[in-house]
């Protein structure tokens, strides 16, 4: 593709360089590491790195052309000056792969929870009426039914682009995160659906504040395709508040929630151990068999359903396909021990997330509660002590361990732990930094009608060695039973 189809709709403030902008492109990257002759560079200014300190590197390398924030004078190969890389980047994205979002049916999902469960039903419901979909999310990226490995939950818009543009699915299902959309991820995708799941305290070590917090999420909704719809969750406090600004803004919304002033709505009786619940939809109730336990899976049900409702348009169809959904891997998924005790592993890591999980276990009649869990480093630890005082109150015993040190030496992760547990904590609760033998803890004291919950780490593999030397929650219980 020429340079100058590249760029097409990108604002430029200074075009130095050669000038020459009928050059061709070969491929895009923002890694001085990758650039191939004839590619276009992207430069970055990172949390970690400033990517116009590669400059030279990159022209060395054959790079056809560059595009960046800081001011150039004198350079070889066109340069172009734009206030935003990141924000440029999607821009030339979206032109180099054909703008790919707007030949698909494509769904974006935010919130604070929920994104990855939701995803994984909808996927589900809309593959069993025969839509198949590529899926672009926390556990991994799915396209044309091939796994590829992921890092980031919302990856770069370069990647983003790629992914649509390679695949043959006509529905796109995306988990959509505040970083990524801060970070100008999504920029230059366009939505058909945008879903909001719930919204409380997470991220404030990057946010800072809840506002701005939820003013990147809010972002999401300005990328809704002319006839876009937004579908939201009204029981959740900001989420309402979306949908009215929404409204206000001649948006089209449609709702879930318990209220019958809902698009769907439903009735609150239910509890984890009844898996069938009526639902109400255009004043019609239907019955629905879904396997998760928690209300709050059921809400990420509800919003997948909804969804795909506007897609296929038979409501027995969806409730139908319900039926066969199996699971999450790592969200809420049960274990059962010989000796009649029982296993959750969860990623729940918020304390909204650890009340949902522990209201669910309670809802079994469960003996005792074990909970296993620890705090990520370098993340947001205000809400730390929040989720070690949930813990206490609703556990028979609490161990706290190990959880990602994301460069935080484990000796200040322990002591971190220990003022957490003595400021925070109560008598029921003990310190085993090892996860495993953590695990080997609670196995060997638990009995009959006992649940034992791992949370913080679900499907993730763990990212330090420990005594037993198995890599994620679900193999060291497999080791130890
Ligand atoms: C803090 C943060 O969000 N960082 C993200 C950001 O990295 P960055 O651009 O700041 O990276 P950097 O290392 O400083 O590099 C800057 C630039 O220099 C370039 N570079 C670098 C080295 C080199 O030799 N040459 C070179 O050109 C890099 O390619 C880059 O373009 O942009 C990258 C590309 O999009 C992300 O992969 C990366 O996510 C990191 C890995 C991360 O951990 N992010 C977390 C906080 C995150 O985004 N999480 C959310 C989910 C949150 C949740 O809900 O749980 C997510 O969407 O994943
Ligand atoms: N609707 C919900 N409301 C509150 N908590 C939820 C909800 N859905 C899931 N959770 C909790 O959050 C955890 C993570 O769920 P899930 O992976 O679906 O969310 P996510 O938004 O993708 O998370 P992340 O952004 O961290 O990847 C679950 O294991 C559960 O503990």
């Amino acid at each position: 593709m020429k340079l100058i189809d590249v760029i097409r709709g990108l604002a430029i403030n200074n075009d130095v360089g050669n000038n020459d902008n009928n050059v061709d492109v070969k491929g895009i990257t923002d890694n001085s590491l990758h650039v191939k002759e004839g590619d276009l560079f992207v430069a970055i200014k990172g949390h970690k790195v400033n990517g116009h300190d590669y400059i030279d590197q990159v022209i060395e390398a054959g790079a056809a052309a560059i595009v960046g924030e800081e001011e150039h004078t004198e350079l070889p190969i066109p340069y172009l000056q734009v206030n935003n890389s990141r924000k440029a980047l999607g821009t030339l994205a979206k032109n180099y792969y054909m703008d790919p979002s707007a030949f698909k049916v494509m769904i974006g999902i935010t919130g604070t929870n929920g994104k990855t469960t939701t995803s994984y039903i909808l996927k589900h419901i809309l593959e069993e009426n025969g839509l198949s979909c590529t899926l672009i999310g926390t556990i991994n990226n799915i396209v044309n039914g091939e796994v590829v490995s992921t890092t980031n939950t919302t990856p770069s818009s370069l990647v983003i682009n790629e992914l649509i543009f390679r695949s043959n699915d006509p529905v796109v299902i995306m988990e959509v995160s505040s970083h990524g959309i801060d970070q100008y991820r999504v920029e230059g995708i366009s939505f058909d659906y945008c879903l909001f799941t719930n919204f409380t305290r997470d991220h404030l070590d990057y946010h800072l504040t809840i506002e701005n917090y939820f003013q990147a999420k809010r972002k999401l909704f300005d990328q809704l395709k002319p006839n876009g719809l937004a579908v939201i969750n009204t029981d959740d406090e900001w989420a309402k508040k979306l949908n009215q600004d929404l409204i206000s803004k001649g948006k089209r919304t449609f709702t879930v929630g318990q209220s019958k002033n809902n698009d769907i709505s439903f009735n609150n009786a239910i509890s984890s151990n009844k898996k069938s619940i009526n639902i109400t939809e255009k004043e019609e109730s239907y019955t629905v068999d879904f396997a998760m336990p928690g209300l709050h899976n059921f809400y990420n049900m509800l919003s997948a359903c909804a969804t795909s409702l506007q897609i296929i348009n038979s409501t027995e169809a969806i409730i139908d396909s319900i039926k066969t959904f199996s699971g999450v891997k790592g969200r809420f998924e049960i274990i059962r021990n010989d000796n009649g005790s029982t296993f959750v592993v969860d990623y729940a890591h918020t304390s909204d997330g650890l009340l949902n999980i522990l209201n669910t276990v309670n809802e079994f009649n469960p003996k005792g509660i074990i909970h296993i869990f620890g705090m990520r480093g370098n993340r947001d630890v205000a809400k730390n002590k929040d989720m070690l005082k949930i813990s206490a109150s609703m556990s028979t015993l609490y161990i706290l361990t190990m959880d990602d040190l994301n460069l935080v030496s484990y000796q200040s992760m322990l002591r971190e732990l220990e003022v957490l547990n003595e400021q925070f904590g109560n008598q029921k609760g003990i310190i085993i930094p090892d996860r495993t033998l953590a695990i080997k803890y609670a196995i060997e004291n638990s009995a009959k009608d006992d649940w034992i919950i791992i949370t913080g780490k679900g499907h993730e593999k763990y990212q330090q060695s420990y005594f037993v030397p198995t890599q994620s929650d679900m193999e060291t219980i497999e080791h130890f039973i």
